[in-house]
């Protein structure tokens, strides 16, 4: 039945980005997904937000949940200062192994770490495998029902600390009403939502970004 629809983004990356240029990637990848056929990309829409609280964190160790085909990996990555890390998590191999292709295309696969299975396994596996003692930033962007479980296993683990940021993509749509409902409830955070659209369409979506405190 021929390529994907990831392997259709790779080739469309391969075909029309600069290889080395983060930026072209991104371009590629939001004009293959605005006019060709939509992917769940956090996109050009929500991107400019995740950028904006990358750039404010700078974290020295990032952690991605959720990669997919690595778009929001490379926006990250981008940004990241030399020496810091960000590894990515993601459960599907077929996803992971276009992800590995597009992060190398945009030249940044010596500041990302990518990790294939669940992030409810591979979490408590972190400190010891990777000598991360706490993760400055957290981006969550898969299953939706596993962003709750998972800061909580972030927080038993002992990978936050006071300070620690998480944003969170699809808050709105498709919707994750008990990770809002916790992070906005909790005391051990402060949190704030930023409202956008969901990637390439006029649907309402948003990041909810939340700061641990201890
Ligand atoms: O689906 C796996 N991950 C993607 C999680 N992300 C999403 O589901 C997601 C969905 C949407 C979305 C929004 C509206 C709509 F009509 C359809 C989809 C948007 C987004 O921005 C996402 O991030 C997956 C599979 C698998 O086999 N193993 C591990 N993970
Ligand atoms: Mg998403």
């Amino acid at each position: 039945t021929g390529l994907s629809r990831p392997q259709r983004m790779l080739k469309a990356v391969q075909k029309n980005a600069t290889k080395g240029d983060p930026q072209s990637v991104i371009a590629a990848i939001d004009y293959y997904c605005r006019h060709k056929e939509w992917a769940m990309n956090v996109g050009d829409d929500k991107g400019p937000i995740l950028d904006s609280v990358v750039s404010e964190v700078n974290p020295s160790t990032a952690l991605e949940l959720g990669t997919y085909c690595g778009y929001s990996t490379v926006r990250i990555a981008r940004l990241l200062s030399p020496g810091s890390k960000l590894i990515t998590v993601e459960f599907n191999p077929a996803y992971a192994a276009v992800a590995r292709q597009i992060i190398a295309h945009a030249g940044l696969q010596n500041k990302v770490t990518l990790v294939e299975g669940g992030s409810g396994d591979l979490i408590p596996k972190i400190k010891e495998q990777f000598g991360i003692t706490s993760f400055d930033f957290v981006f969550l962007d898969h299953w939706k029902d596993r962003y709750l479980p998972d800061i909580k296993l972030l927080e038993d683990c002992g990978l936050l600390k006071k300070g620690s940021v998480l944003l969170a993509d699809n808050v709105i749509c498709p919707g994750t009403p008990e990770y809002l409902e916790y992070v906005r409830n909790s005391p051990r955070y402060k949190s704030q939502y930023f409202q956008s659209y969901l990637e390439y369409t006029k649907a309402e979506d948003g990041l909810e970004k939340s700061v641990f405190l201890g």
